[in-house]
């Protein structure tokens, strides 16, 4: 269901596991940050809606939204620990290609990821023709697509804690 049919923000708590004793990462790129900011403290705010403790949520920032790949590699390299880490970026489409190669560059880089670690790597990296649709898909009219990432973090630790 594309994003304008459906509000990213609404999750009913009561059909969600708590995360109470659950340890999380969020690197957030500075590219956009403020976009990047608000998915973040979306991301973190349904965490810690969900049971997280502020304190089992660990932050890290990265330049731009191609660093998140190295970035999220290295948390989960020296915290294998965590119960899963969200990569935060917004990427929006310039004058050329490069657009094209960073998002293919990132997406690509956060499913290796996925497949190379044991913990779940949630991907709430924004990819907009411009920049109302960022402002619109982090806070605005559409909802939060960070609030959606933490849900699926949320589901995810639990996924993973069923299987060991
Ligand atoms: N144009 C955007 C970028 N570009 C920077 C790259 O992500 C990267 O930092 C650079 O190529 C150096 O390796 N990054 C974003 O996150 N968003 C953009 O719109
Ligand atoms: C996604 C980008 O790197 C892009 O914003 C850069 O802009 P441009 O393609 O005009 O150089």
């Amino acid at each position: 269901m594309a994003t304008e049919n459906k509000n990213l923000s609404q999750y009913n708590k009561a059909e969600l596991p708590s995360v109470a004793g659950k340890k999380f990462a969020i690197v957030t790129s500075e590219w956009n940050n403020h976009i990047t900011f608000n998915l973040r403290d979306g991301a973190k705010d349904t965490l810690v809606d969900l049971g997280a403790s502020i304190e089992d949520i660990e932050l890290y920032q990265v330049p731009g939204s191609f660093e998140l790949v190295y970035g999220a590699d290295k948390i989960a390299k020296a915290k294998p620990e965590l119960d899963g880490i969200i990569v935060i970026g917004c990427v929006i489409r310039g004058a050329t290609a490069h657009f094209d190669y960073v998002c293919e560059g990132v997406t690509q880089g956060i499913k290796d990821l996925n497949i190379k670690h044991e913990m779940p790597i949630i991907f709430c990296v924004l990819t907009d023709e411009n920049e109302q649709q960022s402002i619109d898909r982090s806070g605005g009219k559409h909802g939060n697509k960070g609030v959606e990432a933490g849900v699926a973090a949320v589901m995810m630790a639990d996924f993973k804690s069923k299987l060991g």
